[in-house]
């Protein structure tokens, strides 16, 4: 088995680091490769995703991903922006289902900025289309207007899209995954005012009536964004498309306390998988070794026991960060009064001891 590692920029070079030390202390016997991404390889070969990265994650049966992207990337021409690299890894590799839990660890309560009686208990699985919707919709581009309330202006544009198998495929990934849950899931639309997500909501009901053990209901994605925090535990099981996944999902982190909480699996249809924290790589704390690595950590459990049958050591490293909670340490971004401060590599050495069964001090 093969991991192939892409640390990427900013704090994807730390928290990875760490997931990497976690992995390691497991002693699977996994050959892990590192391989440029992202801003770190425009510099080096010109482009965010090389040819030999690229290949890299295609030949490895998972690819254990940080971060890309920094402001100062943000003036070239999109195609070498770094943020390409993950949306081509997406896209190359057919990463359709993007799985977000969203659980909030007992000790983090007070860390979340709700009220600890709507988060105890949280446990929501956000399942987000990936490689549809008007993130990968053609045409997009700028042109002259010919029609609007300003004909002749320059404008943008991009195109919202789905097609029914997309729609199908990812419906059925989510009533499967309730099936082994609560058996509630709740599609997330725009079917008051969009095409595309009358036609997602239509196709959403339709592949429901296959699944009638599953009790399916629809949410306009406005009222989904008031809701999760007004009464976040009335969510289960939530499939939504590939932009409002994005922006549902960092809302639903803040559910846990913080993104860097927050970790995802984006899978093809051979169970193939990306691993990588729902965040980014948070240039305003890079470099200064706070950032937190439990949602990478937790990613790299993800992929133990999605893409490479190690149930029992992805049971062990999320049993190891319950035990460095239950101890106190915290990185800023949990940090409440009466715990510990700790360090991105504090965090790494703990969740390690933890695994190795050293006693943790808080
Ligand atoms: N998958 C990805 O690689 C990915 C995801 C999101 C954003 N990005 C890119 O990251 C760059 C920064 O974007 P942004 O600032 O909007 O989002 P971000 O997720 O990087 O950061 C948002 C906020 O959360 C904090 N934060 C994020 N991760 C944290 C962690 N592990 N520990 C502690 N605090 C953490 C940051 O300090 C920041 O204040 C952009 O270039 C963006 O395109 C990449
Ligand atoms: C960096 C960006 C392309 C990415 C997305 O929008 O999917 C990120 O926000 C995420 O959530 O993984
Ligand atoms: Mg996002």
């Amino acid at each position: 088995m093969k991991i192939a590692v892409l640390p990427g920029d900013g704090i994807g070079t730390e928290i990875v680091a760490e997931a990497v030390r976690v992995l390691d202390v497991l002693d699977l016997k996994f050959e892990m490769e590192t391989a440029l991404v992202g801003g770190a390889a425009y510099e080096a070969h010109g482009h965010p995703l090389p040819e030999s990265t690229l290949k890299l994650a295609k030949e490895s049966d998972a690819v254990l991903f940080g971060a890309v992207g920094d402001w100062k990337y943000d003036k070239l021409d999109r195609p070498l922006r770094p943020e390409q690299a993950i949306l081509g890894l997406r896209k190359n590799l057919g990463l359709f289902a993007n799985f977000r839990p969203a659980i909030c660890y007992e000790q983090l309560v007070g860390a979340s900025s709700l009220k600890p009686e709507l988060i105890a208990g949280l446990d929501i699985l956000i399942i987000r289309e990936l490689t549809g919707d008007i993130y990968f919709g053609q045409p997009r581009g700028r042109r002259t207007a010919v029609d609007g309330h300003f004909p002749g202006a320059e404008e943008a544009f991009d195109t919202m899209r789905y097609s029914r198998p997309e729609v199908e495929r990812i419906a059925r990934v989510a009533f499967e995954a309730a099936r082994k849950r609560s058996k509630r899931v709740t599609s997330v639309d725009k079917a008051n005012v969009l095409e595309t997500f009358q036609f997602w909501k239509d196709i959403v009901t339709e592949v429901g009536k296959e699944y009638p053990d599953v009790e399916l209901d629809h949410i306009y994605v406005d009222n989904a964004a008031m809701q999760l925090v007004k009464a976040p535990k009335k969510f289960d099981v939530v499939v939504t498309g590939n932009m409002f996944g994005d922006i549902l999902s960092d809302e639903a982190a803040m559910l846990t306390g913080s993104i860097g909480m927050l970790p995802s699996a984006s899978l093809n249809s051979s169970n193939q998988g990306l691993y990588e924290p729902s965040h980014g790589s948070a240039p305003d704390i890079a470099g200064k070794g706070v950032a937190n690595p439990l949602a990478t950590i937790l990613s790299a459990a993800m992929m133990l026991r999605f893409s490479l049958n190690q149930p029992e050591a992805a049971a062990r490293i999320e049993s190891a960060v319950q035990q460095v909670l239950a101890a106190g340490l915290r990185t800023g971004d949990i940090w409440s009064e009466g715990t510990k401060r700790v360090g991105t590599r504090e965090m790494g050495d703990a969740v390690v001891a933890a695994i190795t069964k050293k006693t943790i001090t808080g």
